[in-house]
């Protein structure tokens, strides 16, 4: 099995200014998430988030700790969250079997010892994303299903940014200690995420996009609103975005995106909302 954990270390965003292309993709964009019966995990100084894609073929992957949690296994003094966008899949914590597909988001507590990741289907391998982040209490791990979630109706086709929010790690539906997550699907026709747009220095926050046809691309929006950047995002690649960022993005045709958050609050409407003029 292999796994591998790149560093990502915080970037200044007077540093961000000056990047090419080049720069900002190596700091900012996961382009190789997921590979064929490999674990590979970012680790980001920016709230110690670790951003993972796990893709078991044949046999099952157990998550390990990498030396950059500096602790025997990977959750003892974590939390996470998994989202399948692949085929059926299994996540065995401690023993316990959790199927995991499509419209549904399974919590991870910390002090959960093993966790083993597997695909049911080999014609239709799982694709588990997960995100984790430093935990200071040990909360009971369980399955949210799309029944549970929170969900949200904005935007408007008439300005191209229709879309549902399926709210899944949100303080109304789990209690978490830092994390959130969910998946924002936008409708056909509909483009643009989270435009007017906003920043949350208290919670940085990574974005996964799928369901993006391959020939299609989403030009990813970021940097501080006076400063704006993008980057130009491919079919299940990620963006980390720290606090100091915008996060937004118009597509060349309608995707999803996985967002999820960590920071000092888990307070989802905690934004600094951008009128549209003031961007630059
Ligand atoms: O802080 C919240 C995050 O940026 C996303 O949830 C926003 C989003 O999915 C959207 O507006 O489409
Ligand atoms: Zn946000």
């Amino acid at each position: 099995m292999t796994m591998t954990t790149e560093i990502r270390q915080a970037v200044h965003p007077q540093m961000a200014c000056g990047l090419d292309s080049d720069g900002l993709r190596q700091h900012f964009l996961m382009e190789r998430l997921f590979a064929g019966g490999e674990i590979r995990l970012t680790y980001s100084h920016a709230d110690r988030l670790i951003i993972g894609g796990i893709a078991p073929e044949g046999t099952a992957l157990e998550l390990q700790a990498p030396k950059a949690v500096g602790q025997p296994t990977f959750f003892a003094r974590r939390e996470g969250g998994v989202i399948n966008i692949g085929g059926p899949g299994r996540v065995r914590l401690d023993g316990t079997d959790h199927d995991l597909h499509g419209q549904a988001a399974l919590y991870i507590g910390a002090t959960t010892a093993s966790a083993r990741f597997e695909s049911l289907d080999p014609a239709d391998p799982a694709l588990f994303y997960l995100l984790s982040a430093p935990a200071h209490s040990a909360l009971p791990s369980q399955l949210i299903g799309a029944d549970r979630a929170n969900r949200l109706e904005l935007g408007d086709a008439a300005t191209s940014n229709r879309r549902t929010i399926l709210q899944f790690l949100h303080p109304d539906v789990i209690e978490t200690c830092q994390l959130t997550m969910g998946v924002t699907r936008l409708h056909p026709g509909s483009v643009w995420n989270t435009m007017p747009t906003h920043t949350h220095d208290r919670r940085c926050e990574a974005y996964l996009y799928f369901d993006l046809p391959q020939d299609q691309r989403v030009f990813h929006l970021m940097g501080e609103p006076d400063q704006t950047r993008h980057i130009v995002v491919a079919n299940r690649q990620a963006v980390l975005s720290p606090g100091w960022s915008i996060h937004s993005g118009a597509g060349t045709s309608a995707y999803s995106f996985i967002w999820g958050m960590a920071g000092d609050n888990t307070d989802f409407t905690d934004m600094d909302h951008l009128r549209i003029e003031e961007l630059r």
